[in-house]
């Protein structure tokens, strides 16, 4: 049999290569091809795996010309620079390594936070220079300040951990931030307004998402102290650097401690050589120790894939045992479309999960379906959580799931039900799989309907009144918006109603707030799904 091929295209540490030989893999190692994007272009078709930090850009027409490219491996978190939607389309796998660097990015932006506020790059460019400055560069304690935390997964809890341990008292502004967790970190959770209020310093840990993208920019520096210091080392785009720029040279914001940027590599940047911005070129991982365990990791798992099929800490495919995958795979897809509908249309932490697996699916690998629930379910709040991290993630954040396996009760010979309860109320959802292997919705808030999961849908519930289908099509035919398939239902005559529409494109926004401020409509949610 031949020996599967890797290419190693980003800087990794050595033991991987080792590893991947180790594991009876043949290994390329060229740490700076792919920087060259026709370079990697040229040679990409000739391998079946691929291993890549962050340099690497695995773009789509990186993965149309791999043709025989099995897996794309990502030593670290972050895998925006994979394209997913496209290698899922070509069946390729990609992995990420979720845990690995946690610890050596926390230091990283505890250390961000100590430079800016004793402003110790400065200082030792000065003394350096042989001037001595003593008065120019006066600091700040940490002791007794309140750092503001804007995202408490992984690494936002190690920071909240180390900046106590320097006496800070820690704030935390993350909307799926559990009661019960604040309190074993020993965190006050706060709404964003608030802490950006009452924040000395202020540190972002959360992923990049439409909803956190700007999330720091005019409008929100405004609102923090005069002589806030801010720390990023999540990723670019969460800040408005421009906005930024302007804060810093108006004494607003007194110093900005900057490890990723809107554009990277950042060559050039609106926060270069403003007073006390500290940068560095994204360098939140980079320890021996993190590039040895993402290293590590990355290498076992893809070794392991291409050689014996098994399948771990994948964003784009569960981990299934090749006997079981041709029955069990439609029915992930449906349990994790369900956790999707449900993870769309909550924005608060989430208290419980319960999931009803009813009649032949309660015999299956139903393992695999929860965490799948629970993966769709979290990717909305975090868009790297992969069926494997997501019951870790879910346990982390104090989210309770119950499983119940019943025999066959209604007409569907399987189905999966969740419901899904946050401080304020439980969502329920039902769905099955037909004949043709698609998920169908069943049943939404206890009311009967089928329909089909499509790319784009809207959803919106209403009271049930004579007209509204009407309207709502009217509605839709103004704004030049087509209607590929429309699904209603209601829990009694004049009662409660809903309708799930699917549309050809994404729902644009304005006819969005149209609908949301219409009379007749109780909401509506833009809701999209990726097969
Ligand atoms: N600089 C680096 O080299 C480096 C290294 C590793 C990770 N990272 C980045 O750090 C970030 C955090 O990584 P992690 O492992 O802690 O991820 P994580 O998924 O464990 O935590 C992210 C947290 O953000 C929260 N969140 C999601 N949407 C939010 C919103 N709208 N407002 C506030 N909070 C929100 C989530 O609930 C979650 O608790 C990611 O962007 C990751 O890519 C950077
Ligand atoms: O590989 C790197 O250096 C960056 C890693 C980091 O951004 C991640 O998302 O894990």
């Amino acid at each position: 049999m031949t020996k599967p091929k890797v290419l190693v295209s980003d800087k990794l540490s050595e033991t991987a290569v080792n590893i991947f030989r180790d594991n009876g893999c043949d290994v390329d190692f060229q740490p700076d091809l792919g920087k060259d994007k026709d370079a990697l272009l040229a040679v990409i078709d000739q391998y079946d795996g691929l291993a890549i930090r962050s340099a690497t850009r695995v773009t789509e027409k990186i993965i149309d010309a791999a043709t025989n490219l099995k897996v794309i491996g990502r030593a670290g978190i972050g895998v925006d620079n994979v394209d997913i939607k496209a290698a899922s389309r070509r069946g390729i796998i990609v992995m990420n390594t979720p845990f690995g660097n946690s610890i050596t990015t926390a230091e990283h932006a505890i250390s961000m936070m100590m430079a800016v506020a004793r402003q110790i790059p400065s200082a030792d460019a000065s003394t350096q220079a042989g001037k001595w400055e003593k008065s120019k560069f006066m600091g700040v304690e940490l002791t007794g300040k309140t750092l503001g935390l804007i995202g408490a997964g992984n690494i936002g809890s190690i920071v909240a951990d180390r900046a106590q341990g320097m006496k800070m008292r820690v704030v935390a502004f993350d909307p799926y931030l559990t009661d019960e967790k604040a309190e074993r970190l020993g965190i006050e959770k706060v709404e964003m307004d608030e802490l950006l209020a009452r924040a000395d310093f202020i540190t972002l840990h959360t992923p990049l998402t439409d909803k956190t993208k700007n999330i720091i920019d005019a409008a929100a520096i405004a609102k923090m102290k005069d002589g806030v210091r801010i720390v990023n080392c999540a990723r670019g785009g969460l800040i408005v650097e421009a906005d930024l720029a302007e804060a810093i040279k108006s004494g607003k914001v007194a110093g900005a401690g900057i490890d990723v940027f809107e554009v990277e590599p950042a060559t050039d940047s609106v926060l270069f050589g403003l007073p006390n911005v500290v940068c560095t070129p994204h360098l939140g991982a980079a320890t021996t120790e993190a590039q040895e365990n993402v290293a590590v990791q990355v290498a076992e798992q893809m070794a392991a894939y291409l050689t014996r099929g098994a399948v771990s800490n994948a964003l784009n495919m569960p981990s299934i045992t090749a006997e079981e995958a041709p029955r069990l795979t439609p029915f992930v897809k449906l349990a994790e479309t369900l956790g999707s509908f449900v993870g769309q249309v909550t924005e608060s932490a989430i208290k419980d999960v319960q999931i009803l697996y009813d009649g032949h699916v309660s015999e299956m690998n139903t393992k695999a379906l929860s965490s799948a629930v629970l993966a769709g379910l979290l990717r909305p709040q975090m868009a790297d959580v992969n069926m494997v991290s997501a019951p870790v993630m879910a346990s982390e954040r104090g989210i309770r799931l119950m499983e119940i396996n019943r025999a066959k009760s209604g007409v569907f010979d399987g189905y999966i039900r969740i419901d899904v309860t946050t401080a304020t109320t439980t969502r329920s959802i039902a769905g099955t799989v037909f004949s043709d292997g698609k998920p169908r919705f069943i049943q939404i808030k206890g009311i009967n309907m089928e329909a089909e999961a499509g790319p784009h849908m809207l959803y919106t519930t209403n009271g049930d009144t004579p007209g509204i289908i009407g309207k709502l099509g009217t509605m839709f035919g103004e704004a030049g918006i087509n209607i590929a398939n429309f699904y209603l239902g209601r829990n009694k005559p004049g009662g409660d109603a809903i309708a799930l529409v699917e549309l050809d494109a994404p729902v644009p926004d304005d006819f969005l707030e149209k609908l949301q401020g219409h009379p007749d409509i109780t909401s509506a949610k833009p809701l999209e799904f990726t097969f």
